[in-house]
């Protein structure tokens, strides 16, 4: 029986922070079935994120991102990737929160590093990257702090080691 009791795992944080890849890591070691937001967004509309950026712009997907979200959280024993800037519509922390949330919480620096060579983020598409970086995490590190469980993670930890820390955590959260 997963320490979890069933209850979804919403991971939040900035883009590159690792929400994919550790979820995907993280489901495996709760035995929890595995979504990423962003991925359900693409197979239901047959569009990528960029493309959906250029045909309805932001507001439009943040529309489509709430939706898809509404659809998930009716479900149980769930890792759950979301999109970084779901934090940013108050409507989707109603959904968040029938979950735990934890916020992968990772340096800037470290971010710049993962996404230098990014094409599939719009935001981040012909931007000065750091400094759209830090306007990002300016805009949105008191909402990221409205999580249950905040991890932050360092440059030498491997997805798997991010997983076993974010499980390691939970007990202290659930009371
Ligand atoms: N702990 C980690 N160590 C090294 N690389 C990582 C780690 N977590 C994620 N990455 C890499 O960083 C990039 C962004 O990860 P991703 O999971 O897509 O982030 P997010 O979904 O939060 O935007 C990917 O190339 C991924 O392989
Ligand atoms: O932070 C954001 O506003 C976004 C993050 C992306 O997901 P990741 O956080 O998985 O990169 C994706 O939803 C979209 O490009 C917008
Ligand atoms: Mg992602």
């Amino acid at each position: 029986m997963s320490i979890l009791k069933g209850v979804n795992l919403y991971l939040i944080g900035m883009m590159g922070a690792g929400k994919t890849t550790v979820g995907r890591e993280l489901a495996k070691q709760l035995s929890y079935g595995f979504v990423d937001a962003d991925n359900v967004i693409e197979q239901t509309t047959g569009r990528s994120i960029n493309q959906l950026f250029a045909l309805e712009g932001e507001a439009g997907f943040r529309q489509i991102e709430s939706d898809v979200l509404a659809q998930i959280c009716a479900f149980t024993k769930l890792v759950i990737s979301t999109g970084g800037g779901v934090i940013l519509q108050q409507k989707n922390w109603s959904y968040l929160r029938h979950g735990l949330i934890v916020w992968l919480d990772v340096p800037v620096e470290l971010l710049y590093t993962r996404l230098a060579e990014d094409t599939t983020r719009p935001l981040l598409q012909d931007v000065d990257l750091k400094q759209k970086l830090l306007l990002l995490l300016e805009q949105r590190q008191a909402l990221y702090n409205q999580a249950d469980l905040r991890i932050s993670v360092s440059e030498e930890e491997t997805p798997t080691k991010v997983a076993t820390r974010v499980l390691e955590a939970i007990p202290t959260v659930l009371k």
